[in-house]
């Protein structure tokens, strides 16, 4: 049973639409999806040059899985990384693809996961990161506390009854721990096969019991996924919906009553300065990174794309202002683009692995939230009325109306029919709950902009503008 083979009726407990899901194949929303997801694993069918590489015992892996070494290195797998996002335009965000960077160099950086008297959580690591690479399976993630009270504490939440603001360990027993609690968003969670559960930094002294690390089937029992309302139209042709027909990738929350986590599968238990070095000292932070932001490049090409075609079609081009509007958007792309090269080639080695410059990819992240929302912007200013007025594909077929709808439809530039598509697509985008779950997504997936920023100044190399000043100003001060 795996999200490969695609038969993920494996006792795991989704609750979707007020029901647990028997068969998840019979549910669109996930069959749907799964397809997509599945893309790649049939990449590495296709195109085994281009997506599997030979390891150092001989064996055939996804390249996904292959340590950076080299400029080149990094270079091949944002093209892989490119391919894969292709295959959904960028809408899917959590494909395998993501965590796979994370444990390519897992190895490498497993060290600082040291050991206790409970187990070696370094070879547990080290241990699983073979078996993912092993059966290429696809790790969900999920990080973020329920949004309780972010003024309080986590152990002081616990002590008010809130079992559920994080997770924390119930019980500790020779072989493995109790833990309860709760995550507010996995993205994918429903399709994967096994469910990675961390922290950020920021645990206090007092918050031992939250320091945990671990990965689990999602089949284990008290593990409980609760999934969103769909994005998904069922009902309806991919006319209508060109976008949110397919790609429903769907969220969950996330709770654990009361499971069991065997010693094996910890990589922190109990050790609060563990836990907060996990994300950003097990390398999963910055090669993550890399591959998100590929992942929205590819996005942000698509949505600039369809704004040009929309003012192409909708004979906008002649406009100055509109124009503007559109150079605006291929000079955001453009810096992107070249933002994400720029990361590799300015790349460190870090415990052996060439690592993408993270300073460069976190202004990168920083900036894509804004162009996405910038392109969504221009995108509805173009199609303006014109997008809610489309009708309904059927009334195409409709011979009551149909005659009279395709003439009063057509212009110059496009048939009715076409016409309605790329407003279709321009709504999917825009208007839709997909499109506004998309533009939350951008907005918000890696991390609070409000952090990314907060953490960006503070490491920024100004060395060159502090000597600048001190010059200007010392030129001043001895001024007679
Ligand atoms: C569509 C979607 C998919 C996601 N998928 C995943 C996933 O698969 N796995 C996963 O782990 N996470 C996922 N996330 C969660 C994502 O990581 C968080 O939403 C994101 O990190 C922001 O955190 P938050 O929602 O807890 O907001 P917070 O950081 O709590 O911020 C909420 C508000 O409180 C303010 N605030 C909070 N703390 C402070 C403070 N100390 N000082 C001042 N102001 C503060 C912020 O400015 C903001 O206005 C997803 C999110 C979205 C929207």
């Amino acid at each position: 049973m795996s999200t490969k083979d695609g038969n993920l009726n494996d006792g795991r407990n989704v609750y979707y639409a007020g029901k647990l899901v028997e068969d998840m194949a019979n549910e669109p929303v996930f069959a749907r999806t799964l397809k997509f997801v599945q893309r790649y694993y049939e990449l590495q069918e296709e195109d085994p040059e281009t997506y599997l590489y030979t390891d150092e015992k001989g064996e055939k892996k996804s390249i996904l899985f292959m340590p950076t070494m080299t400029v080149e290195d990094l270079a091949h797998k944002r093209r892989i990384y490119e391919q894969i996002a292709r295959e959904s335009y960028g809408f899917l965000g959590r494909t395998p693809d993501f965590i796979d960077t994370g444990i390519a160099i897992l190895d490498y950086y497993a060290d600082v996961l040291g050991k206790d008297s409970r187990c070696d959580y370094a070879k547990n690591a080290r241990d699983w990161a073979a078996r993912v690479k092993k059966h290429d399976l696809f790790i969900s993630h999920a990080i973020q506390n329920p949004q309780v009270d972010r003024q309080k504490g986590l152990t002081e939440l616990l002590n008010e009854g809130q079992e559920f603001a994080a997770v924390w360990i119930k019980e500790e027993r020779p072989d493995g721990v109790i833990v309860r609690g709760a995550k507010q968003v996995n993205t994918l969670a429903p399709l994967a096969d096994e469910l990675l559960v961390f922290n950020l930094p920021g645990l206090h002294k007092v918050d031992s019991k939250f320091a945990l690390a671990f990965s689990l089937p999602l089949a284990t029992k008290g593990v409980k996924m609760v999934c969103r309302k769909p994005t998904m139209k069922e009902g309806f042709s991919l006319k209508d919906y060109p976008l949110s027909g397919s790609f429903d990738e769907m969220d969950a929350f996330i709770i654990l009553d009361d499971v069991f986590v065997p010693n094996e599968n910890l990589f922190v238990c109990g050790s609060v300065e563990k836990s907060n070095a996990f994300f950003p000292a097990s390398g999963f932070f910055v090669h993550t990174a890399h591959q998100d932001e590929v992942r929205g490049f590819v996005k942000l090409e698509f949505v600039t794309g369809l704004a040009v075609r929309l003012a192409e079609k909708l004979g906008l081009t002649g406009f100055l202002r509109v124009q503007e509007m559109l150079g605006s958007l291929t000079v955001n792309l453009e810096m992107i683009k070249s933002s994400i090269i720029a990361s590799e080639i300015t790349a460190h080695m870090e415990n052996g692995v060439l690592t993408p410059n993270m300073q460069v990819l976190l202004a990168v992240r920083a900036s894509l939230t804004n162009y996405y929302d910038e392109a969504l912007r221009v995108i509805a200013e173009f199609a303006s009325g014109s997008i809610v007025g489309v009708p309904d594909f059927r009334e195409f077929e409709n011979t009551d109306i149909s005659e009279i709808l395709k003439t009063s439809m057509t212009s110059a530039l496009l048939s009715a029919e076409e016409r309605s598509l790329l407003l279709n697509l321009a709504w999917d985008v825009t208007g839709e709950s997909f499109g506004q779950r998309q533009r939350t997504y951008e907005f918000l997936h890696g991390g609070n902009p409000m952090w990314i920023k907060n953490m960006h100044w503070l490491t920024e190399d100004l060395e060159a503008a502090n000597q600048m000043l001190d010059k200007v100003l010392e030129n001043a001060r001895i001024e007679k």
